[in-house]
């Protein structure tokens, strides 16, 4: 039985890009043997913590092709109450891997993760137009399809394919140069801080009480008030109705900073909702 210190969840199998930042955030972390649970979603990672089934969670957050990760940001602002402890910036290098046995002519179906399908559009509508795209958990997974199914591709890294027993066709099929994703590590809710350093940044979620006029040029100015640089600002829905959206924002600085701390005690007396998801060291 896995005791949960030390376990770290991370959307599996081996070979994802999750599974590289895992690795890394354990290094940072100094977890020697650190033990694992592969999930099949990021939503899964979030339970696992949530539930304190482990201590560590690693879910991906932006890219810098695709932009904000919303399965992550509405877990953050929506479901989980876990927190986040850190970054890990991971450089993503796609590649087309089919079956040992595969030529392109066999290929009828291209599969990866939401995400992989998002960054390779341009190469798959030049060297595989027309092929139907198939959705997997993950790109490792995509892998393990392609190894067992001479018409499948899948969009993965070197290594999963190498694990998985997939071939690679095609190296940086990505569609930019520098394609790039942030992972966050999470923990339960009022983990205490992991990393140290001497640059921070805060992300928090903003919930408002009724669609007024000038609500965004509030908040906006309780931070420039504060001297509170902005990092990213996103909207998403809040699924309870049409129209009605939360945001999800990022700033220079900790939250128990005494500019910050004002910034946030005056939006919490304007709106439904300030949920701080945590100050973690950056750069
Ligand atoms: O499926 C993976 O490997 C992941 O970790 C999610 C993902 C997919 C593509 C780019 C970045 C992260």
């Amino acid at each position: 039985m896995k005791s949960p210190d030390n376990t770290i969840a991370f959307l599996g199998p081996t070979g994802t890009y999750s599974h590289e930042a895992t690795l890394a955030f354990a290094k940072r972390l100094g977890i020697e043997s650190p033990d694992f649970i592969e999930c099949t979603s990021f939503d899964e990672v979030f339970d696992c913590v949530d539930r304190g089934r482990c201590e560590f969670g690693v879910v991906a957050k932006e890219n810098s092709i695709e932009g904000p990760v919303t399965a992550t940001l509405d877990g953050f602002a929506l479901k989980s109450t876990s927190v986040i402890l850190g970054e890990e910036v991971v450089d993503i290098h796609h590649c087309l891997v089919v079956n040992p046995d595969a030529k392109l002519e066999d290929i009828t179906t291209v599969a990866s993760h939401a995400q992989g399908l998002a960054q390779c559009r341009r190469f798959m509508s030049e060297k595989l137009p027309g092929r139907t795209t198939v959705t997997t958990s993950s790109t490792a997974e995509s892998a393990r399809l392609a190894a067992a199914d001479i018409h499948t591709a899948g969009i993965a890294n070197a290594f999963a394919a190498e694990i998985h027993g997939a071939k690679v066709y095609a190296h940086d099929i990505e569609d930019h140069f520098g394609n790039q994703t942030v992972f966050a590590l999470i923990g339960r809710q009022g983990h205490a801080p992991v990393f140290t350093g001497t640059k921070f940044k805060t992300s928090v979620a903003l919930f408002l009480n009724m669609d007024r006029a000038g609500t965004l040029n509030m908040i906006l100015s309780e931070f420039a008030y504060a001297g509170v640089n902005l990092s990213l600002i996103q909207s998403r829905p809040t699924k309870q109705a049409l129209g009605d959206y939360m945001f999800f924002i990022e700033f220079e600085g900790n939250a128990n900073e005494p500019n910050i701390q004002t910034a946030l005690n005056c939006l919490r007396l304007k709106l439904r909702e300030v949920k701080v998801l945590g100050s973690y060291p950056i750069g």
